[in-house]
């Protein structure tokens, strides 16, 4: 059977160092080193130290690094990457990544390594990759004439198999997470598009095998930290093809179901997907089953994690229901599944205690004893029976029947086993089921295989699980040698040159040292074979009642004491290591011999025989007693395994291949003369590589193989050669550019300062004109503020005039108003004073005249008064003259009072 692989990694894990890259860095070289961060990161080699190159990387750190940590750069690989690894010019893993992650950067997930596909997983969906249009631009298509896809793989082992009527093999590797599942329905749906042919019902068998995935996936599939959705088993799709080469069957076979996990999960993993659906199942049946929140069961509350992001289970649980109809397993059929699911559940939930004999254990308690009858029910077993059967051993011998009870411990081993065994056999019987429902063609004449299958696998703790996955690896690894192997021999002979010395990378030791076998006469187990290799030691160690893994674990010790790839770390009791070709995986043996025991219990055996549900009882059909105590091994066949192996191989032959035509291209540069010779090409080439002192290279029939390092040890030549030429074509450059850069200056310098100057005589200029201009304003400006200053100024004095005028005449007319007022006063005072005056003057005269006449008078009165006196005439004249004295009196009295009065 052919076999081709597609290899399916995460970008960064890859695992490849391939070529001693350290003879040809020179300064100047672009190279690769390690970084923390970015794993490899690119740089130019500084300086060399002896053993130390000093590299200034891409983000402008120096570091320094031993010269076989330093790996060589392809400075002339595509942009975009090449889409062979083969064709890289240097294998090394910064290299293959780098190619890888640049490939992954523009979206091409696919990459050749030869005739091996590598994909990376792009974790987002790209319709436009897998369409019709697609699939048909692939029908027929030779591998590499388009870019690397799925497609062209399975159409080789398509157009293969109807070329040469072979059947063939695609396989698919990788880690868990790493999309093999998802490559696996691809290649299947084109393989369905190629041999296509309408099935049962009118549904294709394609459509037939994905239709079954969803319920092969809620038994066999869980969440894992990698992966939500992570395929618990191995699988090997079979589409069988008739003699016309259309589709007649299909099979699926399935291996290495993860056992360990129906009992034991860790957080934040879960348990397979169905346990988790039936307890979402509609109420009736939870009441049904007497299951309810899956935090009650022991066998799914060892992890917190019981929900998945974005999937609803008790819609999934419906899903499946009609998944199973599709897929035609009976309403009966699935409701006994679904029973012996709870069953699972309710067996995971009983618990023992010390009984009251020395290693003995009972039902710890009424909980238990619930969960018992509960399982005795759903399986329609009887519940004593059930009760014995976990914690009873019958041991026949020739002379009695001998019952021993368990200890607690065994007890819940006993009931773990039956946990694991019923689901096993409950995984295989829909399996089957989905087979029978597929239909196969017992009359096929070729099959195309699928094999799905987990990578190499080193964890913290490495049971028997990673055993026999590593060992599966190393059985394909070893077939994938000898297969990439004989095509590059093939290749060799084709070109016709001598292979005969290439060393081939063999893994045969690690095989020995696990599977090796003795032939040595028979012995008291009717072995025809003695052990010699783990497994045997194994099997052996299964067969003695008393052995513990301990025993075996000794066993190996001094078995294997000198045997390279064995290791006893130290400080461990049972713990053994193996060198693989992967690296080196430290293995706990504790739980090898129970986990290799792949026969069911004779007492399970007998309980679930006698059960009264047809379908329990068809999960145990009673076995001859030969093949129910095989070992794990009888069924693990040759396979296939590898990532980048292909390149690992090549190496150890002649890794790097040229045409003539392209080798003269790219180091003609080494030795111009044999290019000016006119020689044939491979005579031009086999010059060039001996003036290079080239050993072990090949020269074919039309191409150079080159054995690893060569490519870049030439490389390296050429790089010196082409870095003295580009030297001096430099330096010439340089002084040419220097002198014209400097004639070109220095006139741009004279126009620049001409320009210059020109420009400041302008401002110059410009600034004197707007200087005078700035005069003639501020002279105007100042006429104008300075006038119409004086305006206002006159202005306002000829107001103040007017304003001090009317003052000075209001004050000289109240001045001479008040003169006249004056005047008039005075006249009237002096009118005054002048008639008080003249009256007094008169009053005087009056007075003075009065006094005088008065003196007259009273001369004459005396006269009279003589005369009267002397005549009575007298006397008359007397009083004349007494009156008119009177009233002189009076008028003087008057005169005086008026004085009085005008004073
Ligand atoms: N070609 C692809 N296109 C789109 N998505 C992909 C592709 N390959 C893988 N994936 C995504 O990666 C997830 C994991 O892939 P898958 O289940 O195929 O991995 P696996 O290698 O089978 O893992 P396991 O070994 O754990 O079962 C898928 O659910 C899907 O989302």
């Amino acid at each position: 059977m052919e076999a081709l692989l597609i290899s399916v990694p995460y970008v960064s894990n890859a695992f490849i160092c391939l070529q001693a890259a350290s003879v040809n860095i020179i300064v100047g070289s672009h190279v690769w080193v390690e970084d923390p961060v970015l794993a490899w990161i690119d740089g130019k080699v500084i300086r060399i130290n002896g053993q130390e190159v000093h590299v200034r990387t891409a983000t402008g750190k120096m570091v320094v690094k031993e010269i076989p940590k330093v790996f060589p750069k392809d400075t002339e690989a595509p942009p975009g990457g090449v889409d062979d690894m083969t064709k890289l010019s240097y294998l090394h893993e910064p290299g293959v990544l780098q190619n890888l992650a640049t490939r992954y950067e523009l979206n091409e997930i696919y990459t050749y390594t030869g005739n091996i596909l590598i994909a990376i997983n792009p974790f987002q969906r790209l319709p436009h990759l897998y369409d019709s249009h697609m699939m048909e631009q692939y029908r027929g298509a030779a591998l590499g004439e388009l870019s690397p896809h799925v497609f062209a793989v399975a159409d080789v082992a398509y157009r293969a198999m109807i070329n040469e009527g072979k059947s063939n093999s695609i396989l698919v590797s990788g880690e868990s997470g790493a999309g093999k599942t998802e490559t696996t329905k691809m290649l299947m749906r084109y393989l369905a598009y190629l041999g296509g042919r309408s099935g049962v019902e009118g549904r294709t068998v394609e459509q037939q095998v994905l239709e079954s995935n969803p319920v092969l996936e809620a038994f066999g599939n869980a969440k894992t930290i990698r992966n939500n959705n992570s395929s618990r088993f191995g699988k090997f799709v079979e589409i069988q093809f008739d003699k016309s080469r259309r589709i007649s069957g299909a099979a699926i076979r399935t291996y290495l179901l993860e056992r360990s996990r129906v009992c034991q999960i860790s957080d934040p993993e879960r348990n397979y997907h169905c346990f988790y659906l039936l307890c979402s199942a509609p109420p009736e049946v939870r009441e049904k089953y007497k299951l309810g929140d899956p935090k009650c069961f022991h066998y799914l509350n060892q992890s917190n994690c019981y929900e998945l992001d974005g999937v609803d289970d008790s819609h999934e649980y419906l899903a499946i229901r009609r998944a199973m109809d599709i897929v035609g397993i009976s309403e009966e059929e699935q409701e006994a599944i679904f029973r012996v699911v709870a069953a699972i559940l309710h067996l995971g939930n009983i618990a023992f205690a010390k009984g009251k004999e020395i290693d003995s254990s009972v039902i710890k308690d009424e909980k238990s004893r619930f969960h018992l009858s509960m399982t005795a029910e759903l399986l329609m077993c009887d519940a004593k029976s059930l009760e014995d059967a976990l914690i009873r051993r019958v041991m026949v011998t020739p002379e009695e029947v001998i019952t021993r009870t368990l200890d607690p411990d065994s007890a819940l081993g006993s009931r773990d086993a039956l946990a694991k065994t019923t689901y096993s056999r409950l995984f295989d019987w829909i399996v089957e089921k989905i087979n029978i429902s597929i239909g196969q063609d017992p009359n096929s004449k070729s099959i195309i295989g699928v094999l799905d299958i987990y990578g190499f696998e080193s964890f913290k703790h490495n049971s028997f699980e990673q055993f026999c996955i590593n060992f599966t690896n190393e059985k394909l690894q070893q077939h994938f040698n000898q297969h990439v192997f004989k095509m590059e021999q093939e290749e060799y002979t084709k070109e016709e040159i001598n292979w005969s010395y290439i060393e081939f990378v063999d893994n045969q030791d690690v095989l020995d040292l696990i599977e090796k076998v003795f032939n040595l006469k028979a012995d008291k187990f009717k072995l025809l074979q003695k052990p010699g290799g783990i497994i045997a030691l194994l099997d052996e160690a299964c067969m003695f009642p008393k052995s513990t893994h301990e025993t075996f674990a000794q066993k190996m010790y001094q078995t294997f004491a000198k045997n390279k790839r064995f290791t006893k770390p130290k400080l461990s009791r049972t713990s053994f290591a193996i060198s693989h070709y992967a690296g080196e995986v430290t293995y706990q043996a504790d739980l090898f011999l129970e986990k290799n025991k792949d026969y069911v219990v004779a007492e399970h055996q007998d309980l679930l025989t006698a059960s009264k549900c047809p379908f329990v009882a068809g999960l145990f059909p009673r076995l001859p007693e030969e093949s129910s105590k095989s070992s794990k091994f009888s069924s693990i066949g040759s396979g296939f395994k590898g990532v980048l192996e292909a390149i690992r191989i090549s190496c150890a032959g002649y890794p790097t291949r040229r045409s003539f035509y392209e080798f003269l291209v790219r180091f003609g540069v080494l030795a111009p003369e044999v290019l000016d010779g006119n020689y044939d090409d491979k005579v031009a080439c086999v010059m060039i590589l001996d003036k290079m002192g080239l050993k072990g290279y090949e020269i074919g029939k039309t191409k150079v193989f080159l054995r690893a390092g060569q490519m870049a040890e030439l490389d390296a030549k050429r790089a010196e050669v082409l870095g003295n030429a580009a030297k001096k074509i430099q330096r010439q450059i340089r002084t040419y550019i220097a002198h014209k850069e400097f004639v070109s200056l220095r006139k741009a310098a004279i126009q620049l300062q001409s320009c210059w100057r020109g420009m400041l005589a302008c401002k110059l200029y410009e600034q004197l004109r707007q200087e005078a201009a700035a005069l003639k304003i501020q002279k105007h400006f100042r006429r104008y503020v300075a006038r119409k200053s004086y305006i206002t100024m006159r202005s306002s004095a000829i107001t103040l005039q007017t304003g001090l005028r009317a003052m000075s005449a209001c004050s000289e007319y109240r001045f001479r108003k008040q003169t006249k007022a004056a005047i008039t006063i005075q006249a009237h005072l002096r009118r005054h004073r002048a008639y008080s005056y003249y009256r007094s003057i008169q009053k005087a005269v009056i007075v003075s005249q009065c006094g005088w006449r008065r003196r007259v008078a009273r001369k004459e009165l005396r006269v009279l008064k003589m005369a009267a006196r002397e005549t009575g005439a007298l006397k008359e004249a007397k009083d004349k003259l007494e009156k008119r004295v009177e009233e002189l009196t009076w008028r003087l009295q008057l005169e005086k009072r008026l004085r009085v009065f005008f004073i």
